[in-house]
């Protein structure tokens, strides 16, 4: 466990440290790396405020960003193309050279982030790697509504599964989401600002058990609950 979760760590690390010229990483730790990376340009990071982002987000950002000072948490860089379909690496899980070379992939990206700004998912997510726990700030847009002035409940799942995955895969590498259990417990009004708390509970083999809930900035509202299984990909297995 504590091989992976180094592993994982310093998967990060190694993007952070690509952008702050930090030394490379050795090959074993290569693909997981990848995932988190574009492989041949420098993209946009996206995890940063932008004039859409609300007092809340850039108060609650801001917050977060004093407590990376002392190294206890760190922030997330997000990309909205990564190489993940294109690497060479991905090809160890999808075995079929169709399934990851088709011609509609080249203009593949991120689905969270493939919004013009403040229209759909504004989030950034914070990792403490001690605590094996993030915590992803979320605006959700206009165009994620759901009922009339709420957001749709695929948006929360989708943003959920984002956080989930970010927490799984420091600890895990490339993961893949097995199940996810969201209790809906109160509408998310349109445009707020949301925090989910996810958190990894527990690692037993393959297997990564996260949890998380969703609450308002000011704690009082619980508005999601959920609970996850990410499963770390064998190379020796095709998922498709
Ligand atoms: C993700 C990293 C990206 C980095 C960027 C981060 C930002 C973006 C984040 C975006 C995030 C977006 C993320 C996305 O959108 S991921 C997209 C949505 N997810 C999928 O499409 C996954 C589809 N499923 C699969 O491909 C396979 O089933 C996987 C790969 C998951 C496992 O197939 P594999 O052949 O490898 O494993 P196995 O079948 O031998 O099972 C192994 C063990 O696990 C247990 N098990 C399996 N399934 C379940 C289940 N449902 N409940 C309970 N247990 C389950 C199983 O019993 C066994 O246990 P045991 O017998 O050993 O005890």
């Amino acid at each position: 466990m504590l091989r992976s979760c180094t592993a994982g760590l310093r998967s990060l690390w190694a993007l952070r440290g690509r952008r702050e010229g930090a030394p490379r990483l050795s090959a074993d730790l290569q693909p997981a790396r990848r995932l988190f990376s574009t492989e041949k340009a420098v993209h946009k990071d996206w995890a940063l405020p932008n004039p859409s982002w609300s007092k809340d987000l850039k108060l609650l950002f801001d917050q977060f960003m004093k407590k990376c000072e002392d190294g206890s948490w760190e922030r997330l860089p997000s990309c909205k193309h990564t190489c993940t379909y294109k690497s060479e690496d991905f090809k160890t899980y999808f075995l079929d050279p169709q399934l990851v070379e088709g011609e509609g992939l080249s203009q593949a990206q991120l689905f969270t982030r493939g919004f013009e700004d403040g229209l759909g998912f504004e989030y950034v997510i914070f990792n403490n790697n001690d605590e094996k726990r993030t915590v992803c700030l979320f605006q959700g847009g206009p165009y994620l509504q759901g009922i009339p002035g709420f957001l749709h409940g695929g948006a929360i799942a989708t943003m959920i599964d984002v956080a989930f995955g970010s927490c799984a895969a420091i600890s895990g590498g490339a993961v893949m989401t097995a199940n996810l259990n969201i209790n809906f417990k109160r509408p998310v009004p349109l445009c707020s600002v949301v925090v989910i708390h996810s958190q990894l509970d527990k690692l037993e083999g393959r297997k990564l058990f996260v949890s998380c809930n969703v609450r308002s900035v000011d704690e009082k509202t619980l508005y999601s609950e959920a609970t996850g299984l990410f499963i770390k990909l064998d190379p020796k297995k095709s998922s498709t």
